[in-house]
């Protein structure tokens, strides 16, 4: 079903009714997305979160056009990308980056740093056109290394020499050096451990308040959701579940499944009390997800109608969005 994006007129970036489908062999089809729609407004971090395969990482890179949707609109600042030739979406592509997990996958080893992330500088030409001279880009990568917290030195060594939170700050780095409006960052903390987790997420949002960016952020942490969302969207098996302000999503779930990824947190962040237990069992295959509410097979409050009628998503008086039959907030 095809849901307009209800919020303010003008987003950054809106998805809509967004599919992403893969043959897998034997005539099989997976659906990696199944109809999303969503905005995001200017300076907002939207939060992505669900179960590993839910389809965060497969949104994140349709909304930049990294790989080509099966079916339905991405739009960003009101420009229609879904299909735009690559020579059109170039200039666009400038305006949104992506910063991923593995930070050291995404650094060529052989490297250095001063030209890992002067790269993006030397393959786009400058704003008023023509191409940025040598003192243009030192100048930039020295203001690129005080940006994201690290010495000038840095820029001479090779991505080996550090440790995985300083090269997520030179990926943040060289995610940044173009100065793009729209980040999505792909699990950017996962990798690494607790207290430098924090340091990033800390860096991330001052980067947004001085830069004005605005971020999707995917991330099964919720803790890390919490500190930097200001919007959470719950995916399960492709699709969002629950969409709404981040304090109404994390501390009064509608959906079970938000209450059971809550739930499932072992030393809980938010509120846990009344709600269901743990998930168990593993998502179903999204080769043939489950007839009617597609998380009834794992939900402890299915009834009958759940397991013919699909729901959609509607809006609740909180001004949050559910797709269930039987939200667990008062409607
Ligand atoms: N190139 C591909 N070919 C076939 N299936 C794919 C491909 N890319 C993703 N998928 C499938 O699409 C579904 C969604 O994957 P995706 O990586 O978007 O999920 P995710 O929520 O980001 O999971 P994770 O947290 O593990 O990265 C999964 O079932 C995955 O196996």
């Amino acid at each position: 079903m095809t849901r307009l994006p209800v919020d303010s007129p003008a987003p950054l970036i809106a998805a809509q009714d967004l599919r992403m489908t893969y043959r897998v062999g034997r005539g099989q089809v997976l659906r990696a997305l199944d109809g999303v729609s969503l905005s995001v407004q200017r300076g907002e971090v939207l939060g992505l979160v669900g179960e590993s395969g839910c389809g965060k990482s497969t949104l994140g890179r349709c909304l930049l056009r990294l790989v080509q949707p099966s079916g339905g609109r991405v739009v960003f600042d009101g420009t229609d990308i879904t299909t735009l030739p690559e020579r059109r979406l170039r200039p666009l592509r400038q305006e949104m980056q992506m910063v991923f997990q593995d930070s050291y996958a995404a650094l060529n080893p052989r490297r250095r740093v001063g030209d890992l992330v002067a790269e993006p500088l030397r393959v786009h030409p400058a704003p008023g056109g023509g191409w940025r001279s040598r003192a243009d880009i030192a100048a930039r990568l020295a203001e690129l290394m005080d940006l994201v917290g690290l010495p000038q030195a840095a820029l001479a060594r090779y991505p080996h020499e550090f440790s995985g939170g300083q090269r997520q700050r030179i990926n943040i780095a060289r995610a940044l050096a173009l100065s793009p409006r729209l980040v999505v960052a792909d699990e950017p903390v996962a990798a690494l451990d607790v207290s430098i987790q924090a340091q990033i997420v800390n860096l991330f949002m001052d980067l947004r308040d001085r830069l004005g960016l605005t971020y999707v952020f995917v991330a099964h942490d919720l803790a890390v959701v919490r500190q930097i969302s200001t919007r959470v969207a719950v995916m399960y098996l492709g699709a969002i579940v629950e969409l709404g302000e981040a304090d109404a999503v994390l501390h009064r779930p509608a959906h079970p499944y938000t209450a059971a990824l809550i739930a499932a947190v072992p030393e809980p962040v938010v509120r846990t009390e009344g709600l269901p237990p743990p998930l168990r069992g593993d998502v179903p295959s999204p080769i043939a997800p489950p007839p009617g509410c597609r998380f009834h097979t794992r939900c402890p409050v299915a009834r009958d109608r759940c397991r013919v009628d699909p729901p959609t998503l509607r809006g609740l008086p909180d001004g949050r969005e559910v797709a269930c039959h039987y939200p667990l907030v008062e409607t």
